[in-house]
């Protein structure tokens, strides 16, 4: 498989306007990469999902036609780039790559297009942020395999027609509401991918040790899979953070304890969250009486862009019930007074 990235991106990183204490992890992107599963039965967790593609791809490719499009979308580092990768990979076809904010004109998308080779895998990342008019040029491009371009200006103005290789579009989004409708009824294939279980983190853990040649027990791994948020690429970072402990303040084999004491030290709670879960819902106690607050006061509060708070942080905070979203605002539960060791009432 041939991998093309049109875009140099970052692709295994957060949105930049993340909190440091994350961003400073970037220099890792390589082992991330190196981390990341190339076949589906490499990838753990999100079982509804692998089997579906497993069962499609192989349809497709009985018919000797190309996969239906794939709508992915969820919360940052569960696997939406590794799953692309990994289509093109059982499809055995090359995968482009490029993300919405990157093509800004039609004739970007347009030269994309046009290269592609039968079946090949097109992946756009961030696809939310595709602007209306490159937009435009994808849906017969997805439809028919057509390409649809206006040649001139004014009266003398006309459109041509090109024909295009079949081909599959990935698409990715932390958002799928933001997708306009004429776009996502063009995917035949939409899958939300969840946060994993800590059964499913370990695995994904003790593959990564294994790659990685560190030494680790079961415990160990479970103590870094527990504090993971539910996603794979900050356990990957977890990890790479207890090794360097276990190196230089033990002997280099992570167990519970070691893991445990290298996880204090980064300021990961054990349940799992981390300094920016906990600035939210602090805020959210000490500043707004334990809500409803606006995402935007929320926002202005704790110095985030809404867009991080929905995206990022509020996604996983909800699923574990320490936060709910109402139609008046943000609200943290009982369960979430819990977590952070106050008092209910
Ligand atoms: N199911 C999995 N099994 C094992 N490792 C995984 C799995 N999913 C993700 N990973 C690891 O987590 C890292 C992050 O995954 P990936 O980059 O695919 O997330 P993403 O959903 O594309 O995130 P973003 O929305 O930020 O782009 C990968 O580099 C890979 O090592
Ligand atoms: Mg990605």
């Amino acid at each position: 498989m041939a991998i093309q990235t049109d875009a140099l991106l970052p692709d295994s990183e957060l949105p930049p306007q993340r909190s440091m204490v994350r961003q400073a992890d970037r220099p890792d992107d390589a082992v991330d990469r190196a981390l990341r599963p190339q076949q589906l039965d490499e990838y753990i967790g999100q079982e509804a999902v692998r089997d579906k593609l497993a069962l499609f791809v192989t349809a497709s490719r009985q018919r000797g036609e190309s996969l239906d499009h794939v709508l992915l979308f969820g919360p940052p580092g569960l696997g939406k780039t590794t799953l692309s990768h990994i289509i093109a990979q059982e499809m055995g076809v090359n995968l482009r790559q490029t993300s919405g904010p990157v093509l800004e004109k039609p004739k970007d998308l347009a030269a994309i297009l046009t290269s592609l080779e039968r079946h090949d895998v097109l992946f756009i990342d961030e696809i939310h942020r595709l602007s209306p008019i490159v937009e435009e040029i994808l849906y017969p491009a997805l439809e028919d395999f057509r390409l649809d371009i206006m040649i001139g200006e004014g009266p003398a103005a006309r459109s041509i027609q090109l024909d295009l290789q079949p081909f599959t579009l990935v698409g990715a989004t932390t958002r799928a509401g933001m997708l306009s409708n004429p776009l996502r009824d063009r995917f035949g294939i939409v899958e939300r991918l969840e946060f994993y279980s800590a059964a499913e983190l370990s695995r994904i853990v003790q593959r990564s040790g294994r790659l990685l040649n560190v030494p680790m027990d079961e415990a160990g791994a479970m103590e870094i899979a527990q504090r993971a948020r539910g996603t794979p690429r900050i356990a990957n970072r977890l990890l790479r953070r207890v090794r360097d402990f276990a190196q230089v303040r033990a002997d280099g084999h992570i167990n519970a304890e070691v893991a445990r004491a290298a996880l204090d030290l980064v300021g990961v709670s054990p349940l799992g969250f981390d300094a920016m879960d906990r600035r939210l819902m602090e805020a959210i106690v000490h500043r707004f009486d334990g809500g409803p607050v606006g995402l935007d006061n929320l926002a202005a509060a704790i110095g985030e862009v809404p867009d991080t708070i929905e995206d990022v942080i509020e996604p996983y905070l909800i699923q574990q019930g320490y936060l709910q979203r109402t139609p008046r605002g943000r609200v943290l539960t009982s369960h979430g007074l819990l977590a952070l060791g106050l008092p209910l009432g």
